[in-house]
């Protein structure tokens, strides 16, 4: 049996700093216990994050070069533009600073104070750009994907008589759109069948309804479809893509994802009159329409790294490296989010440290503990990063209470994932030493990027 390595060599590297186990139990304290507070420095592999954090490639450097930095009508825009169009098909493109500025101008455009907006599962910016537009958000994902140990291949899914039932209840004509995601960060990294999207799309089209994507990590929703839906496995990744986004009637994006960019999103939509609007609104809030809030360099980036993210070489060997360190886990009977999802591996918090209750933070003390064993930085993605619920006050208690450990495209060897593997095992193995937090700072929005936390 031949095992895989990268389609890719390195070129260039940036040396890491070695930290001792006393630096950084100064550090994490220092941070409040919340390793968005962190320096970057201080940390041996970061995996906060996949966003924002990919290698670029020799000719995504060489577009950099050939940056077009006219305020208006930049070469560098048409680039884009085409690469959008071809990959994932969408009409008109509005270049974003990312994923957020697309977030706020669709949901300024398209949501009226009491309206639904349905999606499977939420995600942080994506609710609260739509509550800040006067909307409130209805979870309509599969019961499976509040379900750590659910083996359901495609818990993105999106549960076609909740869906049904939130319509009847208050009405197509207060559903601006529904939020599909693909894959859903939140869940885990979990991708949704074409043949539900499809079902969806249908299903909001006999009554009149949207459904815009969240297509931030498409692209490896596309290598799921394709390894696990019977139709697709002879399909490549750029074809399965753009059916996918076929079933949508536009996206917003973070580029700094599959995009394999450090900034950069955008916004794309096929109806003339939405667009019309976010054009306007663009220029508000993220400069011209033709460069939406990013330098000329950084659309070409985008353009050619949008070309290299649909290889199947590539998203095979992306993936390939998060089951390889998720594998390892299982092995190790440390309990995971599984399936293995597609940009990250998520401890389950919950089971592994049963006898810290959710109000003590458990999630943000592991993350915190993987730190301070071995320097790896990884995300609270649990009760802390739910919020609060806007009508009581109290905090949401998700099902899910996870630590994300997300991985960068193109930027860690197998060693470093063997290494993380075993400071997991570390901490796993000591896990009944761990105590809970307690909360000593909490911001008003997004609390889980400065909430400061202290010991009990
Ligand atoms: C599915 C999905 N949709 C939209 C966005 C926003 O895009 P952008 O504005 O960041 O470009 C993101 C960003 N996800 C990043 C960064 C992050 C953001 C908020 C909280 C924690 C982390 C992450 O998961 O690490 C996303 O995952």
């Amino acid at each position: 049996r031949r095992s895989w390595a990268e389609p890719y060599k390195i070129k260039v590297v940036e040396p890491l700093k070695m930290t001792t186990r006393a630096e950084r139990e100064q550090a994490i304290a220092e941070a409040g216990y919340n390793t968005f507070l962190l320096r970057s420095e201080d940390v041996y592999i970061d995996l906060l994050t996949d966003s924002g954090t990919s290698a670029m490639s020799d000719r995504q450097w060489a577009g950099m070069m050939v940056g077009d930095e006219a305020y208006a009508g930049s070469k560098n825009f048409y680039s884009l533009e085409e690469a959008i169009q071809k990959y994932y098909g969408y009409r008109y493109i509005l270049p974003t600073h990312q994923g957020r500025g697309a977030e706020n101008i669709l949901s300024k455009i398209l949501i009226k104070p009491g309206d639904y907006i349905p999606g499977n599962m939420y995600f942080t910016t994506t609710r609260l750009h739509q509550e800040l537009a006067g909307g409130t958000f209805v979870d309509v994902i599969i019961d499976e994907a509040h379900d750590p140990r659910s083996q359901h291949p495609f818990k993105g899914n999106v549960d076609l008589q909740k869906l049904t039932d939130l319509i009847k209840r208050v009405g197509a004509e207060r559903i601006p759109y529904i939020s599909v995601a693909g894959t859903v960060n939140m869940a885990g990294g979990q991708p949704i069948s074409m043949a539900n999207l499809r079902a969806v799309y249908e299903l909001a089209k006999s009554h009149d309804i949207r459904i815009i994507l969240d297509a931030t990590r498409a692209v490896e929703n596309a290598y799921f479809i394709q390894q696990r839906e019977a139709d697709y496995h002879q399909q490549s990744i750029a074809i399965i893509l753009k059916e996918f986004c076929s079933y949508t009637d536009g996206c917003t994006m973070s580029g700094k994802k599959d995009a394999l960019v450090n900034i950069g999103g955008w916004l794309a939509l096929n109806d003339p009159d939405i667009y019309e609007e976010a054009r306007n609104m663009i220029v508000i809030y993220e400069g011209l329409h033709t460069y939406g809030g990013m330098a000329g360099r950084d659309m070409e980036a985008m353009a050619i790294g949008i070309e290299e993210s649909v290889q199947d070489d590539h998203i095979r060997a992306r993936i390939g490296q998060v089951e390889y360190l998720g594998q390892k886990l299982l092995d190790w009977n440390i309990p995971i989010v599984v399936p293995i999802g597609g940009h990250a591996i998520y401890l389950d918090a919950k089971a592994f440290l049963p006898h810290i209750p959710q109000d003590q933070f458990p999630a943000q003390l592991l993350a915190a503990e993987l730190y301070r064993e071995a320097g790896i930085r990884a995300m609270e993605r649990g009760i802390v990063s739910a919020g609060r619920n806007k009508d009581t006050g109290d905090h949401y208690y998700p099902e899910l209470e996870l630590v994300r450990l997300t991985i960068p495209r193109r930027v860690y060897t197998q060693a470093h994932m063997d290494l993380t593997a075993e400071a997991v095992d570390e901490v796993y193995y000591n896990r009944h030493r761990l105590r809970g937090l307690k909360m000593v700072y909490e911001p008003k929005y997004l609390r889980f990027f400065q909430a400061r936390f202290e010991l009990l």
